[in-house]
């Protein structure tokens, strides 16, 4: 037994299955985890030495790679003057701006806990805004825990193979319809069967958790369109896209604007933070200069604040997106020349920094229904194959891939040449 193993045996004691998030778990590729016991760079160390490359970056949020300088710099300065005040801080300010500079639709921006608080509380205002109480989402999109948005959920719901959670009262998920990503009809049609009724669109405007699939052309400003005829509030979850696919994220990438987004992940810099933006006049409805109600006691948390301002700051250096897009297109030549080599049949998906890997001889995958077509098995054996070769993918295949600034070419050949490997043994 390993030290992995035996904390994983330890921590099943008193922690339910293990870990505190289920994909962590392994259960999507069976084995038991690997503890971590620090970062640097591109590379993660388990407890028992170990280095991997590491192509999950904390589920996103390490754009710049482990413990980057400035944002360490930053952190350790904040808690010289204090962790906590529940009060309104000068950084708060700042990063506001950041945001509402980065992205052009927020005109004003609410920091919140997590990805989950932000995508919950932004269907909670547009219901308030716009007094209906439906909404629409994709199956296979995952927007955190909240309860109305477990329902065909993504991410580690498709993992464990429960893509709608007990524990949810009925009637609460009557009111969450659900479409097919990257297909319009499906989402025309529920608006014409209740066109008075729906608050919101929430969508991953590229899907990173059913794998990684990018929207096909118009299906996005379709959503704009109908969200427009139908008076109803259009939500880009942009917690994983948010500052990943571009400085100015999905929806300067495709030119299309949201009346709301949802933002976590690379705006903590690695802390726990998220946030939720768009238009003044709903954001006006937000409590205390409106009635929707919304509140957090570590909200804008000064050394959150200034771990991300620290990250956001990195982004704006020239050429930053080129660069990591290029590196990312370098790998998945790589990966893709060695399926080839080895036979294996494969495809690849990827928007700026991040990636998407499906063992199918399809040449795009485009939908849910397509993703549950790949072979899942394959991957279980992939990712353990690779674990052996030193990198470290997300531990499901329904999970996106992300590449960081400090992966080096020389890190990206030898993770060529690993995959190489594993696909060899497959
Ligand atoms: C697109 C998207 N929305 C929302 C969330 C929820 O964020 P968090 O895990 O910070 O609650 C996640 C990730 O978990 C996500 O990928
Ligand atoms: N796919 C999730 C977020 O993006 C993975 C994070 C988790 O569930 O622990």
């Amino acid at each position: 037994m390993n030290k992995s193993s035996e904390l994983f045996e330890q921590a099943k004691k008193h922690i339910p299955g293990g870990v505190n998030s289920p994909v962590r778990a392994f259960n999507g590729v069976g084995g038991t985890p690997v503890f971590f016991a620090k970062a640097d760079g591109a590379c993660v160390y388990d407890v028992d030495g170990k280095e991997y490359i590491d192509y999950v970056g904390s589920w996103g949020p390490m754009i710049l790679g482990h413990n980057h300088p400035a944002i360490k710099t930053a952190v350790l300065k904040a808690v010289e003057n204090g962790l906590s005040f529940g009060a309104p801080t000068e950084v708060e300010v700042t990063m506001a701006d950041k945001v509402c500079e980065f992205l052009p639709s927020v005109e004003k921006v609410r920091m919140v806990n997590s990805g989950t608080e932000a995508t919950m509380t932004a269907i909670r205002l547009a219901r308030g805004f716009t007094g209906r109480d439906k909404l629409l989402k994709f199956e296979g999109c995952y927007h955190g825990h909240a309860d109305s948005l477990l329902v065909k959920a993504g991410s580690g719901l498709l993992t464990m193979g429960v893509p709608s959670s007990p524990g949810i009262p009925a009637d609460v998920a009557a009111h969450t319809l659900t479409a097919e990503f990257n297909n319009l009809d499906s989402v025309r049609a529920l608006f014409e069967a209740q066109p008075d009724d729906i608050a919101c669109i929430i969508v991953e405007p590229v899907a990173g958790n059913m794998n990684c699939i990018p929207p096909n052309d118009g299906f996005l400003q379709g959503l704009r369109d109908l969200c427009d005829e139908f008076k109803a509030v259009l939500i880009f979850d942009e917690v994983m896209t948010g500052f990943r696919v571009a400085k100015g994220s999905c929806q300067t990438l495709y030119n299309v604007k949201p009346d709301l987004t949802t933002l976590g992940k690379i705006i903590g810099g690695g802390m726990p933070v998220g946030a939720f933006g768009g238009r003044a006049d709903i954001m006006g409805h937000l409590a205390p200069d409106g009635p929707v109600y919304q509140a957090g006691t570590l909200s804008g948390n000064p050394v959150a604040m200034a771990a991300g301002l620290a990250a956001l700051e990195q982004l704006e250096a020239d050429g930053f997106y080129q660069e990591l897009t290029d590196k990312t297109t370098y790998l998945l030549n790589g990966i893709k020349a060695q399926a080839a080599k080895y036979k294996v049949a494969m495809t690849t998906s990827q928007v700026g920094g991040m990636f998407g890997l499906f063992f199918t001889d399809k040449e795009k995958v485009q939908s849910f229904a397509e993703v549950m077509t790949c072979d899942a098995d394959k991957f279980k054996r992939f990712f353990h194959l690779c674990l052996e070769q030193g990198i470290y993918l997300a531990p499901s295949a329904f999970e996106a891939g992300f590449v960081s600034a400090a992966h080096s070419y020389e890190q990206l050949d030898k993770t060529i040449a690993g995959i190489g490997k594993a696909l060899e043994q497959l």
